[in-house]
């Protein structure tokens, strides 16, 4: 004699409903990526270009307006984990695509950080040196590198590689984590992903600009030409470039890596300000990219 339906049997029918849906959907999502990757490829073959499937700051924006109407006991890091393993996947469904991470031995983080970026299944290899993962992504082997967030102290920072003019050159596309660090092992220092696509602005923003002088410029003069163009620093790093003591105060050829707290794009006006405002000492600008600000979830 067939048992009587129990009300578990009942709910788990619905949980069945509910994952085709689901299903559904996502297989319905794969269709519309298909079409925009085809029109992508269209529009980079009509200008002759490498088509580069990664929008590091759409991806940004659908993440922040999902959690905008988050809403009950699921948690808020989850829905972000799940998103960001889809994200990576319809990435790939337009193109090839590659990640290059800074992950030494003895600093397993930042692999576990890239992996919860970019998904558990997209082809990621580490690398010794952050130059590494940088030339990977000049060379075509990567798409994406990822770097450690710079630090003051480095003496020779891998920033001082993206100090370049050239369209299409890499930049710094996000920050990660993006959504939380989770279980991720090792030191509680964030990364950065840098890819050959362009900063594009998501309404809340950072910049970073590479600033070479090449005369006595003070770190302290430097804010404040900044500020007064409408460019507030939020961080500094320097380099100087071999042979020339390294201090503060100026004194030689120096290189700022200098985070504004605004999305700035290279043909920005207040860049123009700050080069009117240096004078007759050498300054050159370059926007090195930037990100979206990270999401803040309790
Ligand atoms: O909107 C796009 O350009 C897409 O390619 C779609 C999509 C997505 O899955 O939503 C995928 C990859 C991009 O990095 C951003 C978003």
């Amino acid at each position: 004699m067939a048992s009587a339906r129990t009300p578990l049997d009942d709910l788990r029918r619905e949980i069945d409903q509910i994952d085709d849906a689901i299903h559904d959907l996502l297989m319905r999502r794969a269709a519309v990526v298909e079409r925009i990757g085809a029109a992508k490829g269209n529009g980079a073959a009509e200008t002759g270009a490498q088509p580069v499937f990664l929008r590091p700051a759409r991806e940004a924006t659908i993440l922040r307006r999902l959690m905008a109407r988050h809403a009950g006991t699921f948690p808020a890091q989850v829905v972000v984990r799940i998103w960001r393993e889809m994200i990576t996947a319809f990435t790939r469904m337009q193109g090839p695509f590659a990640v290059a991470v800074y992950a030494p031995e003895d600093r397993r983080g930042f692999w576990d950080v890239a992996r919860d970026h970019f998904g558990g299944f997209v082809p990621m290899t580490a690398v010794n040196t952050p130059a590494a993962a940088l030339r990977a992504v000049s060379e075509g082997t990567a798409t994406v590198a990822v770097v450690p967030y710079p630090a003051e102290d480095d003496s020779d920072p891998w920033w001082r590689f993206l100090v370049s003019a050239d369209a299409g050159r890499p930049q710094v596309v996000a920050r990660l984590p993006f959504g939380g660090r989770g279980n991720a092992r090792g030191e509680n220092r964030d990364a950065l992903a840098i890819a050959a696509v362009p900063h594009e602005p998501t309404g809340d923003d950072r910049t970073l600009l590479s600033i070479e002088i090449g005369g006595d410029l003070s770190r302290g003069r430097l804010k404040d030409s900044l500020e007064a163009c409408g460019l507030p620093p939020v961080g500094f790093c320097t380099w100087h470039p071999a042979g020339h003591a390294t201090g503060m105060s100026g004194g030689g050829p120096s290189v700022h890596l200098v985070e504004i707290a605004d999305f700035v794009g290279q043909g920005d006006p207040r860049l123009a300000k700050l080069l009117e405002r240096s004078g007759d000492i050498p300054v050159r600008v370059n926007v090195v990219g930037g990100y979206a600000v990270p999401l803040a979830l309790g």
